[in-house]
């Protein structure tokens, strides 16, 4: 499990002296343009540094007026740049310690059948190449285990210490280039060129390089867009209701006027909220390849996990050999172990290793076996060998009964064989029938283990509202028996690969938001189909790459953070935009009176504020706005607080703190600033 978050501090001196340089650096009118809010901001800036300039050269009156909103507007940009180069600046950093642990290694590459090797340098290595990585050796690439298990020290990537079990066959066979190998030898399948790694992918994610607009944020971009139009035109038509009245407004009281009512601390944030957000992921050791994922993961309705692997530890292990009746225990244990000579997996190796233990049983390498292998598939459920005239097969016990009445004897399906499968799986154990030429022998009882801790945190997921549920290829009985010990709150057993696609489809056209966890090559394709696809870290490379989130844990249950992570998103986005459109009920009461004041006198009673004087008042409206930002940078970068309950109340929370909030912190910021302002004499 993480240790939780392993990020610098919000504000450490080390991040904030780079993003002020970088703050400056953000003014090019080009970057500014991806945000209209800010582009339009900037536009009026640089016509008001015009007027101001125009006013010095021709030694206008009250000229220290206009110097002083200038600033203040170039301020504004300032700080909403601060803003988003201090989001992306604790990404940089992690990026950078992630950088350092991409050594230059010496690959050795296998030249043939034998285990001769070549020394090459790990960028050299091409997707395809096998090669050899012993004790104390760096992985030099991603890929896949062919051939050997080994503890590896995966550290480097995910920040935890306990080295991990990687090997051949089954879902645990993937490698990731950088971790470190610490005992034994493997034989790796280079899987990723160089440059596209599982840690350059890592490192391009957390700088924010591959970063792209979520379409909520394009949404709320566009609508943020509107709401300018409007006060363009708004603005535009001031002057000629000023003439009206016989009286003339400044062009830079205009700006001013402008600045103040679009919705500049929305605008200006917007960006570092969803950079925040991916960062918390990444401090809880998620990576998401997608912001749209994260905000989908705010919604989740359901969550379908699947069972070995993902729920459970996964190395399922061979633990017994239940003959049926008239055959014994040895005979059974021989079959077994033939059918497994070959097969790669965790649970065939632990077949033969078992046979070994219990009986001795050794020698007949496949090699020397005149034998045709039969792999083991997610479909088919069943593996096995043809050797000398016997059709062995071991699998699911319903795939093996079927197997066998292909072969027209299935009548003989002993009786006990049921009776003991039943009493494995009742544990939650997986039993293996094994049958040679269509009779049952017995049954191998395969053990794993649910992951630690589990219940409680889905009984979590609950209170937040989400449904779990588990889908395994396993049998009812065990899916049974391993859904109740974790506790959640539906299962689907013997299902295919199809089966887990079906499922998620269907959820998804009851409009139902749907994330899957799971680790396995037969869970990619419901992985890419699902809104929020967790992998565990410990998977295939297949299922890695379908998802869109990989957890370095490995641990189901984070979906919690996930999802707070999500919501916490989505209330913030949500929170700060309420707040921003809200500020300009006040801005509005300190800036129309003091404009109009002069021309219209029954506008006092809307001056209900008494600033100082119709400059400072303006001024006073400027520096809040530009200050605000500031202001709201930790909250930008924190997110607002989320807590497991109704929605309805925390939307009704929300709306209260940052609504009303949003209306009455300006006329007490305002009038504060403007006290300031009338004390020191700037206006
Ligand atoms: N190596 C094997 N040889 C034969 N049968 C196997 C082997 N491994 C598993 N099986 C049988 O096939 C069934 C389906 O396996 P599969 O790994 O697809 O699903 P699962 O066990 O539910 O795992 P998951 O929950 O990760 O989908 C298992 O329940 C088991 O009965
Ligand atoms: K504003
Ligand atoms: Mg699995």
């Amino acid at each position: 499990m993480s240790s939780g978050p392993r990020a610098a501090s919000l504000f450490d001196p080390a991040l904030i002296k780079p993003a002020i340089v970088e703050s400056f650096r953000k003014l090019d009118p080009r970057v500014q343009i991806r945000n209209p809010v800010m582009f339009v901001l900037e536009m009026v800036a640089l016509v008001a540094t015009v007027l101001m300039v125009r006013d010095i050269v021709g030694g206008a009156k009250g000229v220290g007026f206009t110097v002083q909103i200038v600033i203040w507007l170039w301020a504004t940009l300032l700080f909403a740049n601060f803003a988003e180069a201090v989001a992306e600046g604790r990404g940089k950093a992690q990026a950078d310690a992630l950088r350092r642990t991409r050594t230059e290694t010496v690959a050795k590459r296998l030249l043939g059948v034998s285990d001769m090797f070549e020394q090459v340098r790990a960028p050299e290595l091409q997707v395809g190449d096998v090669v050899l990585v012993e004790a104390g050796d760096t992985i030099p690439g991603d890929g896949e285990i062919i051939e050997g298990v080994a503890t590896v020290d995966e550290s480097a990537i995910t920040g935890e210490s306990a080295p991990v079990i990687r090997e051949a066959g089954g879902d645990r066979s993937a490698v990731t280039g950088g971790t470190r190998v610490l005992s034994d030898r493997i034989k790796v399948k280079v899987t990723a060129a160089a440059g596209s790694s599982f840690l350059d992918r890592m490192i391009a994610l957390v700088e924010g390089a591959v970063r792209q607009k979520t379409p909520n944020e394009i949404a709320l971009n566009i609508l943020l867009a509107g709401l300018t139009i409007i006060f363009i035109f708004a603005v535009a038509s001031i002057p000629s209701f000023a003439d009206y009245a016989g009286g003339a407004v400044s062009a830079v009281v205009l700006i001013a006027l402008f600045v103040t009512l679009i919705p500049t601390t929305i605008g200006a944030l917007l960006s570092a909220i969803g950079i925040a957000g991916m960062d918390r992921l990444v401090r809880f050791n998620v990576l998401a390849t997608s912001g749209r994922a994260v905000e989908a993961a705010g919604d989740v309705d359901t969550l379908l996990l699947d069972k070995t692997g993902t729920i459970t530890l996964g190395n399922r292990q061979a633990t017994a050999f239940l003959p049926v009746r008239g055959i014994t225990e040895r005979e059974l244990a021989e079959a077994a172990r033939l059918a497994s000579l070959a097969d790669d997996t965790p649970e065939g190796r632990s077949i033969v290793v078992l046979a070994k233990e219990k009986h001795g049983l050794r020698g007949m390498e496949m090699g020397e076996l005149k034998a045709r292998f039969v792999p083991f598939s997610a479909n088919t459920r069943m593996s096995g060998v043809d050797h000398e005239g016997a059709v062995i097969r071991k699998g699911a016990v319903e795939a093996i009964i079927e197997h066998a009445q292909g072969l027209g004897i299935g009548k003989m399906i002993p009786p006990d064989a049921e009776r003991i499968a039943n009493d494995i799986a009742r544990q939650g154990g997986t039993p293996l029938a094994v049958s040679r030429n269509g009779q049952i022998l017995g049954i191998v009882h395969l053990k794993d283990i649910v992951k630690g801790g589990i219940r409680e945190r889905f009984a979590e997921l609950r209170k937040m509202g989400i449904r779990t549920v588990m889908i395994t290829g396993d049998n009812a009985v065990t899916a049974a028996a391993i859904a109740a010990e974790a506790g959640v709150d539906d299962f689907l057993a013997q299902a295919t690969p199809e089966a887990k696609l079906k499922l998620i489809r269907e959820e998804q056209a009851k409009g139902k938001l749907v994330a899957m966890c799971g680790d396995g090559t037969n869970d990619a394709p419901a992985l890419a189909q699902a809104d929020v696809g967790v992998a565990m870290h410990t998977g295939t490379a297949a299922a890695r790459e379908a998802g869109n989130m990989v957890d370095l844990d490995s641990d189901p249950t984070k979906l919690i953070e996930i999802v707070a992570i999500g919501k916490q998103l989505l209330m913030t986005r949500g929170a700060l935009t309420t707040f921003s459109i809200a500020n300009d009920v006040a801005k509005y009461f300190a800036i129309i009176p003091a404009m109009f004041l002069a021309f219209y006198p029954q506008l006092d009673t809307l001056n209900v504020m008494s600033l100082a004087t119709p400059q400072s008042a303006i001024l006073s409206a400027i520096i809040f706005n530009a200050l605000i930002i500031i202001a709201l940078v930790p909250l930008a970068l924190r997110g607002v607080r989320y807590t497991p309950g109704g929605a309805a109340a925390l939307l009704r929370r929300n709306l209260l703190i940052y609504g009303l909030g949003g209306i009455i912190v300006p006329f007490i910021g305002i009038k504060a600033i403007d006290l300031v302002v009338s004390a020191v004499g700037l206006a």
